[in-house]
């Protein structure tokens, strides 16, 4: 009786024989099973995707910090900004009128010393624009006096990318400032550098914003010096600098006039590069009693990093700024009573690789007369 209540054992068919094929898997199974081996890799699929977007940034501050440093910004090359704006022109009177209305937001990095990071400074068309005027300007003879700048001569070197087609070479090696004397070429800055004309109206626009930002603090007598565009290549950098000079600077134009930078912002216009962060180590950010335990990247989304590379010599402490084109960083380098501040010594690191290409704007401060 027992028997006849069991389900005869049926030998499996022809068919399923077949669909289960050499292995001993159904097609269902073996889908299935790929699934499982291949799930590992849909969030470095995802990951890449969404950097080519920038989505990561919003979501590295979801990221519990220990799986940060899995996701480390920016290893690959993004594809060429430039290619999608090639066509912007800094004449657009719709440029300029999007440039009048334009917004950024900020977030405070360091109270002590000042150092506020800039949202969308400037747009991808306006950094674009400026870039072309940079490649177009030629200096007008009555500034090419300055000490600030050199005038625009040199030959470009091979690029990764092209640059516009309408472009002048107008990028030379860049020089530091001197309290006396000329401008010299030293080897710790090997970026070019090309200075835009203050009065074209973009550049003056952009000059308006950064006034704005400035408040109270830059009187409207006291002016911006030329921008001034700076230009890095692979291992190109920016050694350990100050963008103040230790002794007020002597005006040019007889009065005997003392200048000085009490500020500057930095912004990134081109960003298709590995490494280059602008880097400040005396800035420590959260990093209070406790050590270096807040999450400065999940809190900048990645924006922020913490100073220090393994193996990098001489690069310990501190914040650096990753290249991120529209967005710039604001320091205070003259405190009140007209003295410089050490603490914001800053150097641009090496670019890794592709491109990156900066804008330097400067207040001028007028700190009495010579003696
Ligand atoms: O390239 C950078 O990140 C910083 C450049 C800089 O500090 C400068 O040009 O004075
Ligand atoms: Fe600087």
């Amino acid at each position: 009786m027992a028997r006849l209540n069991q389900a005869p054992r049926t030998p499996p068919s022809l068919a399923s024989r077949r669909a289960r094929g050499k292995s001993g898997f159904t097609p269902l199974q073996l889908l299935g099973l790929a699934i499982f081996l291949l799930l590992p890799l849909l969030p470095i699929a995802l990951w890449s995707t969404s950097s080519k977007l920038n989505i990561h940034l919003k979501l590295l501050q979801f990221l519990p910090s220990p799986l940060l440093t899995y996701f480390s910004p920016r290893t690959t090359l993004p594809p060429n900004p430039a290619a999608d704006l090639a066509n912007v022109d800094p004449e657009d009177p719709a440029l300029l009128e999007a440039c009048r209305k334009h917004t950024s937001t900020t977030e405070i990095i360091s109270l002590d010393p000042l150092l506020v990071y800039i949202n969308n400074f400037t747009s991808a068309a306006e950094a674009e624009a400026l870039i072309k005027l940079g490649y177009a300007t030629t200096l007008p003879s009555s500034h090419s006096s300055s000490i600030q700048h050199p005038p625009p001569f040199a030959t470009l070197p091979p690029t990764l990318f092209n640059p516009p087609p309408h472009s002048s070479p107008d990028f030379a090696p860049s020089f530091i400032s001197r309290s006396h004397g000329p401008n010299t070429k030293v080897t710790g800055r090997t970026s070019e550098s090309a200075p835009l004309e203050l009065d074209h109206p973009l550049v003056s626009c952009i000059l308006t914003r950064a006034r704005r930002f400035m408040g109270s603090t830059l009187l409207p007598h006291e002016p911006f010096s030329i921008p001034q565009l700076v230009r890095y290549h692979p291992t190109q950098r920016y050694d350990l600098h100050t963008d103040f000079w230790p002794t007020h600077q002597i005006m040019k134009d007889g009065s005997g006039r003392l200048f000085n930078r009490p500020a500057s912002f930095f912004v990134f216009l081109r960003d298709n590069c590995t490494e280059g962060e602008t880097y400040f180590p005396l800035v420590d950010v959260l990093d209070g009693e406790d050590g270096r335990g807040g999450d400065l990247e999940g809190l900048f989304g990645g924006k922020v990093l913490r100073g220090g590379r393994e193996g990098v010599q001489g690069e310990e402490g501190g914040v650096k700024f990753r290249p991120i084109r529209g967005n710039a960083v604001f320091w205070v380098n003259i405190d009140g009573e007209g003295v410089g501040d050490r603490r914001v010594v800053h150097a641009g690191l090496p670019v890794g690789s592709g491109e990156k290409i900066g804008l330097n704007l400067w207040p001028r401060k007028f700190y009495g007369w010579r003696e």
